[in-house]
């Protein structure tokens, strides 16, 4: 009798060790699959924000640094050396990431099966220009690579529109696109939200990674609300209000709203070029943030179709705060907001509507 227990037991002791096993080797099977690459275009590669970004993305900057990447690149036939060059280059520098190239002026071969389409392609803003300068240009490129990326992307593909008017332009492409899911399409203000942690960690001496949760409201423009109230910041003693610790309401309700706002221009003053470096690292942010999530306890602000959150006119883009998790945004909800930024949420959101109107008016 006693030795059957003994038996018993043996047999349940092993059977054990094997389903482990078994389990071992199916969760190790998985973690070796090679992923498969995804497709990423952007669209006026050969200028200078695209000769930032394409490195960038293929060295896993902007979808991980185990995620193989195929890199199409679209701009036009005046600039069809230089892609080519910008192609050679790419192979040149040998990324392990980089599974493939396509360089191309031709649209249709550009959008075929892309998964994440970043839209840089259009006319940069020279110094003395305002955004709205350059919309006439660039709406109607929008609407017709609108129609490429309706037909020829992958059918969930993620839409990042950084060339100016960004949030017009993405508006235009939604408008032509309308079977690309509304959510799929957004515009870049991770540039002035990474520029307002940096004026915060600038002015406190402390680290940039320690201060999160800034708010950039409504359009990428010298409208847009740079807005400090829920922001925080990493102390030795805690998490702390950025408003408390920089202690200085003036400067934070003036001088640091006109800084982030007009920071563009200060950089074109400066360079005698539009940002490139920040802007492509900010749209690798932007698009990481979307698709791997972002931290917890943290949101970022992304231009996105207004549902209404806050009061604003749903059907603008517009830049919220905004939490992802699982490759899809929400915007945060719930924060108060008093009548000093309400009134620079609506100001931002007015010129919008403008802009559309304006939009509208060069597509008639
Ligand atoms: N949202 C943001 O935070 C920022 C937006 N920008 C905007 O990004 C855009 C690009 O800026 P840069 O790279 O500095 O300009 P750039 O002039 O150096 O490059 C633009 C490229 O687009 C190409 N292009 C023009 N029409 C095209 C079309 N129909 N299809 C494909 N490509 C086309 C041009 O040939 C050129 O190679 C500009 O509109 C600029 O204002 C710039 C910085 C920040
Ligand atoms: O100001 C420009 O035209 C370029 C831009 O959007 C920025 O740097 O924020």
């Amino acid at each position: 009798m006693e030795n059957w227990v003994l038996v018993e037991k043996i047999v349940v002791v092993l059977g054990c060790l094997y389903l482990s096993w078994k389990i071992i080797r199916y969760i190790w099977s998985f973690s070796n699959i090679e992923k498969q690459p995804i497709k990423v275009l952007v669209t006026g590669a050969a200028g200078q924000i695209g000769y930032a970004l394409v490195p960038m993305i293929a060295r896993g900057a902007m979808l991980g640094p185990d995620q193989p990447v195929i890199l199409h690149m679209l701009d036009i036939e005046p600039a069809a050396e230089a892609l080519k060059g910008v192609k050679m280059e790419l192979i040149d520098a040998a990324f392990p990431l980089l599974e493939g190239v396509v360089a191309t002026t031709d649209v249709v071969e550009a959008c075929k099966g892309v998964n994440i389409a970043v839209m840089v392609g259009g006319f940069p803003r020279k110094e003395g220009m305002e955004r709205k300068d350059v919309m006439s240009k660039n709406v109607s490129i929008y609407k017709a690579q609108a129609s490429a990326l309706e037909q020829h992307a992958a059918p969930d593909c993620k839409v990042l529109v950084v060339a100016n008017p960004a949030n017009t332009n993405a508006l235009i492409l939604k408008a032509f696109a309308p079977s690309i899911p509304e959510k799929n399409i957004t515009c870049l203000i991770r540039l002035d939200h990474n520029r307002a942690l940096g004026q915060i960690s600038e002015r406190l001496n402390v680290h940039v990674g320690d201060v999160k949760n800034v708010i950039i409201w409504g359009n990428h423009s010298s409208t847009q609300y740079p807005d400090v109230n829920h922001a925080t910041v990493n102390t030795s003693s805690g998490q702390k209000s950025a408003r408390e610790l920089v202690a200085d309401d003036q400067w934070l309700n003036t001088e640091f709203i006109t800084t982030v706002q007009q920071r563009g221009a200060a950089i074109i003053k400066a360079r005698k070029q539009s940002s490139a470096l920040s802007a492509a690292s900010s749209a690798c942010d932007h698009i990481r943030d979307w698709v791997l999530g972002t931290p917890k306890g943290t949101w970022v602000s992304m231009g996105v179709y207004s549902d209404g959150s806050y009061g604003i006119q749903p059907g603008l883009i517009y830049s919220f705060p905004v939490t992802c998790e699982k490759g899809e945004w929400s915007i945060v909800q719930g924060l108060r907001i008093d009548e000093f930024s309400k009134a620079k949420m609506d100001a931002t959101a007015k010129e919008l509507m403008e802009e559309k109107a304006l939009a509208y008016s060069f597509l008639n």
